[in-house]
């Protein structure tokens, strides 16, 4: 395939955040030793940078504690940054795993229109499917047509099977539906699409409520994920996004989508520092491919600049 690789996606979802922070340590060069107007100046960049407070205040307390190691150059700084970072971002990567018994595992996957759901939802399948699993495909969101349609269309291309209803139908009835065929026909997984954009919070509550009950009255366990799918580019929004679905759905981990092209890439560090939430995977572009596995120390790296 033609076009930029992996790697190069990732490194321009990150360019904006790694430039921030590379211009700061970069007019350190030639610095003995760090001084408060340096730290404030590299928190700052950190700040601007989208990495958020919490994690900027890392960083800086651990520059301050080694104020010395700016004698052996910014690659020296960059490798505490990296470190740093890194050990924010190891605990939270965690794969979404396939171990529901009894089958299927119920996937539930939120979030904002747009963010990149119906995408990641087939990109997720065809993950399952390289893994020999049967995949079920259900869509939970019956406000608009075009959703259903879309679903509808990824379906067709992975060949698998799908539940729908019709627009402005229930969701939790077809939801309820699907599981009962998936569990007649011996499916492993059933990833649900749910509506992004209710009314209200209140509304959107209410039917992921309805939703999750009429799948815990089928097993108790279900959902087994509640997958929360977060758009880069909207930056700091993405945070606010987790707070409203964590407190309407008990969010269980996330994918962050659009780590290509003019992303704010640092926000999933300040999520990752703030949240402490599952990261399954990243996704990086629009095709079935597209979903990467969630690499901290690669990330850490591209950050602050050792991979470039
Ligand atoms: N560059 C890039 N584009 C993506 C990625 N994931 C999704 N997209 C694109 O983002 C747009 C929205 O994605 P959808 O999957 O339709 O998003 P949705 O959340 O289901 O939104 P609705 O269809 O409006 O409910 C589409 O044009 C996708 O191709 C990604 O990782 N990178």
């Amino acid at each position: 395939m033609s076009g930029p690789s992996w790697s190069e996606r990732l490194l321009g979802g990150f360019r904006r955040t790694s430039e921030r922070l590379g211009e700061n340590l970069a007019g350190l060069t030639g610095k003995s030793r760090l001084d408060e107007d340096d730290l404030d100046r590299i928190e700052e960049a950190l700040i601007t940078a989208d990495l958020g407070p919490g994690m900027a205040a890392r960083i800086r307390d651990r520059l301050s504690e080694r104020r010395d190691i700016a004698a052996n150059g910014t690659d020296e700084l960059r490798r505490v940054v990296a470190e740093e970072i890194a050990a924010v971002l190891r605990p939270v990567a965690e794969p979404l795993e396939i171990d529901a018994f009894p089958r299927p595992q119920v996937i539930l996957v939120i979030g904002v229109n747009g963010s990149g759901k119906t995408t990641t939802i087939a990109k997720l399948a065809h993950l399952f499917q390289e893994q020999d699993y049967g995949v079920m495909l259900v869509a939970g969101d019956t406000f608009r047509a075009a959703a259903i349609g879309q679903l509808k269309v990824w379906a067709e291309r992975l060949g698998v099977p799908i539940v729908t209803g019709p627009e402005g139908g229930d969701a939790a009835g077809i939801v309820f539906d699907a599981v009962k065929q998936a569990t007649a026909t011996g499916i492993d997984v059933l990833i649900v699409d749910t509506a992004g954009r209710l009314q209200n919070k209140r509304e959107l509550m209410d039917e992921l409520a309805k939703i999750k009950r009429v799948l815990g009255r089928l097993n108790p366990a279900a959902p087994h994920d509640v997958v929360l799918v977060l758009d880069a580019t909207t930056g700091q929004n993405a945070l606010s996004q987790i707070d409203v679905f964590r407190d309407v759905a008990g969010v269980t981990g996330l994918v962050m989508t659009k780590l290509d092209g003019t992303a704010r890439g640092g926000v999933l560090v300040a999520a990752a520092e703030r949240h402490g939430l599952p990261i399954h995977a990243i996704g990086i572009g629009e095709t079935i491919d597209d979903l990467r596995p969630f690499d901290p120390d690669e990330i850490a790296g591209i950050i602050a600049g050792n991979i470039r």
